[in-house]
């Protein structure tokens, strides 16, 4: 079938991304859904850093592709041995698909799934090749992200990166718990795990860290406390709840007994190792460019018995955690919507990935039915 979809076909051209224009909607031509896979129609996806990191070239993968992870669709049409799901249902996408069956998939979300990674990393769809081509003469193959590619009007993805998501949970609310809330909020409670009487500190509030922010904020805790180098991200920190904001400049000697790093810079995670109190964990969440270096004192782990936590995929079992927070959102208890800070469309994605390098948006969400 026809579709549109936002291919990526260069990485590293030159900012502003709104005058260079590095995704182009196109049409392309989408396959139908082979054995154990489904075919969705996006109704919202988001626009997260790790995105990003592939148009800058921070995270370099094959071309050209078809971005976007983040999202939320109705289900159309089901590959054979799918028998769990329903034609209309809602599903939102999660980027790292699980086989169930590896060693990784057995440790209960403390470990990527392997056959998962490595076509995450190939750009192929779990477990089985590709499914999108250029609408041309050449009709070339158009790599998958993250076994999703949702920035499109329509996607197949397989049955292991969906997750169902009753109804009554808004398109644009449901996509975001794909992958910031899952993230930022398993940083929270499967990595960090704080105790009534700890402090919670969060470096990065971005749309990952905004989730931990307000994850942690829904749970009983001596406190959370924002840091973002942008004071605007300060400010709403606070009107959300945060008791006590900083830049990575005036954080002195403040430190935390569980501190959340969601950037993505090598400093980013020295800042926040350097404000893990004695006796305390740093999770680290944020993917920086691979060959990032940090500088940190390693005899502190050991003379104040610390603890570092690399958190990917929030430390989660996806079709275990997306129904919680689902659950929190319908009780009150999670304002996932105060994460969305800009509805966008499909056409607006450079314009997109401009906002979200100046650090100036928390989640930009594509409204497919506007
Ligand atoms: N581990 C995972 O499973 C996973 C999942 C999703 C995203 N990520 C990664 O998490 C990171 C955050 O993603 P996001 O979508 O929230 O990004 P974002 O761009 O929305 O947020 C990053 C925030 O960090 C702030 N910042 C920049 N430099 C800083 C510094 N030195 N100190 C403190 N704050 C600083 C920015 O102002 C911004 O608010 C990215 O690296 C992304 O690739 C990881
Ligand atoms: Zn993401
Ligand atoms: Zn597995």
């Amino acid at each position: 079938m026809k579709i549109h979809g936002a291919v990526l076909r260069e990485m590293q051209r030159p900012r502003p991304f709104a005058q260079s224009q590095p995704m182009s909607v196109e049409t392309l031509e989408l396959d139908e859904p082979g054995p154990g896979e489904v075919l969705i129609r996006m109704t919202a996806a988001g626009v997260c850093h790790s995105d990003l990191s592939v148009v800058d070239g921070n995270r370099p993968r094959p071309l050209p592709m078809l971005l976007g992870h983040e999202g939320a669709g109705v289900v159309e049409k089901l590959g054979d041995g799918v028998d769990d799901l329903e034609i209309g249902q809602q599903v939102v996408t999660v980027f790292l698909p699980r086989c169930g069956e590896c060693a990784n998939c057995r440790t209960d979300g403390k470990l990527p799934c392997t056959p998962g990674s490595a076509t995450n990393g190939a750009g192929t769809l779990p477990f089985d090749g590709h499914k999108v081509r250029l609408h041309d003469d050449t009709g070339a193959e158009v790599l998958h992200h993250l076994g999703a590619s949702v920035f499109a009007t329509h996607a197949v993805v397989n049955r292991a990166s969906v997750v169902p998501v009753d109804d009554d949970v808004p398109a644009s609310i449901a996509a975001v718990l794909g992958c910031a809330v899952l993230t930022g909020g398993g940083a929270v409670l499967n990595a960090g795990r704080p105790g009534p009487d700890d402090e919670v500190m969060i470096v990065g509030l971005g749309g990952v860290g905004m989730a931990a922010l307000i994850t942690a904020l829904s749970i009983e805790t001596a406190g959370v406390i924002g840091v973002d180098a942008n004071p605007d991200k300060l400010v709403r920190a606070k009107e959300l709840g945060a008791v006590e904001v900083y830049t990575p400049e005036q954080l002195g000697q403040r430190t935390a007994p569980i501190v959340i790093e969601c950037v993505g810079h090598a400093r980013a995670f020295e800042t926040a190792f350097t404000a893990t109190a004695v006796g305390g964990t740093t999770v680290t969440v944020g993917l920086p460019a691979p060959d990032a270096q940090s500088h940190i004192t390693p005899v502190t782990l050991t003379a104040e018995a610390r603890t570092v936590i690399g958190s990917y995929l929030g430390s989660a079992v996806p079709s275990r955690d997306i129904p919680v927070y689902a659950q929190l959102w319908r009780e009150g208890k999670l304002p996932v919507e105060e994460l969305i800070s800009d509805t966008i469309k499909l056409n607006d994605l450079n314009e997109a990935f401009d906002a979200l390098s100046d650090g100036t948006v928390v989640r930009q969400v594509i409204d497919f039915e506007a």
